[in-house]
């Protein structure tokens, strides 16, 4: 059981900083995902702790030690990769054993053990051309995994398998991984797959670390409008407003309608700001009444398990609506009201892109 420890680490090359400053500690055990924009830095990260190549400046600890300048093999990492990298004269039994520094009977045993937890028994024999990609993806997890590794390295290890895999494994992973004690990092592009499979979210964006939170305070409580706009799909609707303060109660006006926030802490309004509400928290309707806004339904697409709405306001902003399939959705032309709740509404400083107000989103008018 060890801890790993990411101490002010930067890297540079050239004019591109993948790594400015990041500090962050993963416990035996947790998995954390590292999740941010393509060429945000994610790879870099792991390559640094696998000794790939070294950081510029900080320390990097694995159970209270500096690892930085030891040889990868010494490191007590486990990786597996987007594209599997497994030798392909090998047989699926033979890349997995390689993981292990072990000999005879404990070889057999333990990969019998781990592709037993893994389903691929069947397969053992097979050299890696006459694998399908999920048992490339499984192959290659059980060689990470059998030395039980004190850190787990896994670089967007389902970026190649299809959907219903990808789905699946989005379910069986965290178990699998949980069931050692491994402190796990586990990168990927695809926000979704960061909220499955992660204890915590840590959120990169241009070399630094924006956010670091379980997923559910990341998509409640986004430290930024970088974040909030990472998180979801359809992603979150934006809307610039200028707040204003009255009888403790924060106010502001979107495409026409007075829309009530929150209670405001102070008497003070707020200056240009970003108001920010996910498709899910709009309600359209037919009928108007107090604080809606009118809009029009530009388009419909059915989505199986939501039907989304593409809108225009008053003021002619766009906005996506997710609705259940069974809500009364109207047609596309229909002059419509669209509402949500003021505790829905989060509202972000439009010259830093902060959050503001310290609540889940604002406290509840
Ligand atoms: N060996 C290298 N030499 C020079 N520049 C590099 C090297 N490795 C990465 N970079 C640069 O560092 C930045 C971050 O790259 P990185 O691969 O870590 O991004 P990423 O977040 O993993 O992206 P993706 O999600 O697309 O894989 C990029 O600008 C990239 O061009």
């Amino acid at each position: 059981m060890a801890r790993l420890e990411i101490n002010s680490v930067s890297k540079a090359f050239g004019a591109a900083r993948p790594a400015d400053g990041l500090s962050l500690a993963v416990e035996p055990g947790e998995i954390v995902a590292v999740f941010g924009p393509s060429g945000s830095g994610k790879t870099v990260l792991l390559r640094m702790i696998a000794g790939m190549f070294e950081p510029d400046d900080g320390d990097i600890l694995i159970g209270g030690r500096s690892v930085v300048g030891a040889p990868p093999e010494r490191r007590g990492i486990g990786m597996a990769f987007q594209n599997f990298a497994l030798f392909p004269h090998m047989t699926a039994r033979d890349n997995i054993a390689s993981g292990l520094r072990a000999s005879g009977n404990e070889v057999a045993r333990r990969v019998a053990a781990i592709s037993k937890l893994l389903k691929i028994e069947h397969v053992l024999g097979h050299a890696p051309r006459e694998l399908s990609n999920g048992q490339k993806q499984r192959t290659a997890l059980a060689r990470a995994l059998i030395g039980n590794p004190d850190v787990l390295l896994l670089d967007d290890p389902l970026r190649n398998v299809d959907a219903k895999l990808r789905y699946e494994m989005r379910l069986e992973l965290p178990n699998l991984l949980r069931r050692g004690t491994a402190a796990v990092l586990y990168v990927t592009q695809d926000y979704r797959e960061a909220m499955a499979i992660a204890d915590r979210i840590a959120v990169l964006i241009d070399g630094r670390l924006a956010q670091v939170a379980t997923p559910a305070d990341i998509y409640a409580q986004p430290a930024s409008v970088a974040i909030a706009r990472l998180f979801g799909d359809p992603t979150i609707n934006l809307a610039e407003v200028s707040p204003v303060a009255e009888h403790g109660m924060l106010s502001a006006e979107v495409a026409g309608a007075r829309m009530r926030l929150a209670a405001a802490d102070g008497t003070a309004s707020l200056g240009s700001c970003w108001l920010g509400v996910r498709p899910e928290d709009l309600a359209v309707s037919s009928a108007s009444s107090d604080g809606a806004i009118p809009a029009r339904i530009l388009a419909i697409t059915p989505m199986h398990e939501k039907a989304v709405l593409l809108l225009r306001l008053a003021d002619g902003t766009e906005w996506l609506a997710a609705l259940p399939p069974d809500a009364p959705q109207g047609a596309a032309d229909d002059g419509v009201f669209v509402r949500f709740a003021s505790d829905a509404a989060m509202l972000f400083d439009r010259a830093t892109g902060l959050r503001i107000g310290a609540s889940p989103r604002l406290k509840a008018a």
